[in-house]
């Protein structure tokens, strides 16, 4: 099969997008596996489908899947470059659209500095509604949050878990260029607690209005950046009384802002970069 695609970055997550507006491709989680492998397919970190609106007072819907073929619920940095894919390739004239995700309803918002602003709606907190299995675990309590002991090793490490719609575990390092996040990251990410696996946020607090972040996630290791994990960090953050609401993000690959008011109904906010690099066409193999 032969398929049309764009491949785009936001912060240097980056993404293979694939119009299914007319009709659905129909692709094998091996041929997701396929499209993100960087050595014989175009390479990504996860795939992201548009397809059509599936309701009334909805604009489109977005179907995300990991680099390892999985569907996912949300995806931040894909959430600004879909919004951009479907504005500058004449999909919709709107500049605030409404996507339907498996988590939900979200709404990106083109900014006229050409960044992409998206209402990422209320993190969860509740560690069972993550889902994190606390059960015969005593947390600790810091400022707001609840930590947990995962017992790597004698230092822990203590999570704070968050749910953006998909699962996330934060914890705080002192310095994020030496933080183990390629031996931590794999072990939590399947750490039995996380029925679902979850993406492992490795938080280094510089002010209460900037921090630094890595994200080892769920499905694609480490990225460049992840924005549902810059929300639940700074969510984390604020929680554990670390940050105040608007906080500057670094991640290896640019630059996330975040505002979140701190209430358990309060939508999380993300401005961000989104950015197309090329289109192109690939032969798929006929793989289940
Ligand atoms: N890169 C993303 C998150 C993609 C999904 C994640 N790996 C998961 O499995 O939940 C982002 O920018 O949020």
């Amino acid at each position: 099969m032969h398929i049309r695609f764009t491949k785009m970055q936001g912060a240097g997550n980056d993404f293979v997008v694939l119009d299914e507006t007319q009709g659905r491709l129909g692709l094998s989680p091996a041929q997701y596996r396929f499209l993100a492998d960087r050595h014989f397919g175009v390479g990504a970190d996860q795939i992201l489908s548009v397809r059509p609106a599936p309701a009334e007072g909805i604009d489109f819907e977005y179907v995300i899947h990991n680099a390892d073929g999985g569907e996912v619920e949300q995806c931040g940095n894909g959430a600004r470059c879909f919004a951009r894919y479907v504005h500058d390739k004449g999909l919709t004239s709107k500049t605030t659209i409404r996507v339907q995700t498996l988590a939900g309803v979200i709404a990106p918002e083109l900014a006229a500095d050409g960044r992409v602003r998206v209402d990422m709606g209320r993190p969860e907190l509740q560690a069972e509604r993550v889902p994190f299995d606390a059960s015969g675990l005593e947390p600790r309590r810091q400022g707001q949050a609840q930590t947990w002991s995962l017992a790597l090793d004698a230092s822990g490490p203590w999570i704070t878990p968050v749910s953006m719609g998909n699962p996330h575990a934060v914890l705080l390092v002192a310095d994020v260029d030496t933080a183990p996040v390629a031996t931590w990251g794999p072990q939590i990410e399947q750490h039995p607690r996380f029925p679902q696996r979850v993406n492992a946020g490795f938080l280094q607090i510089v002010s209460r209005g900037e921090v630094r972040l890595r994200v080892y996630e769920r499905g694609a290791g480490e990225t460049l950046a992840c924005g549902t994990g810059a929300c639940a960090a700074v969510v984390a953050g604020i929680r554990l009384g670390l940050l105040d609401s608007q906080v500057q993000v670094h991640t290896r690959g640019g630059l996330l802002s975040i505002a979140w008011a701190g209430a358990d109904d309060d939508a999380v906010f993300m401005t961000g970069p989104a950015t197309f690099v090329f289109d192109g066409q690939i032969e798929l193999p006929e793989v289940p």
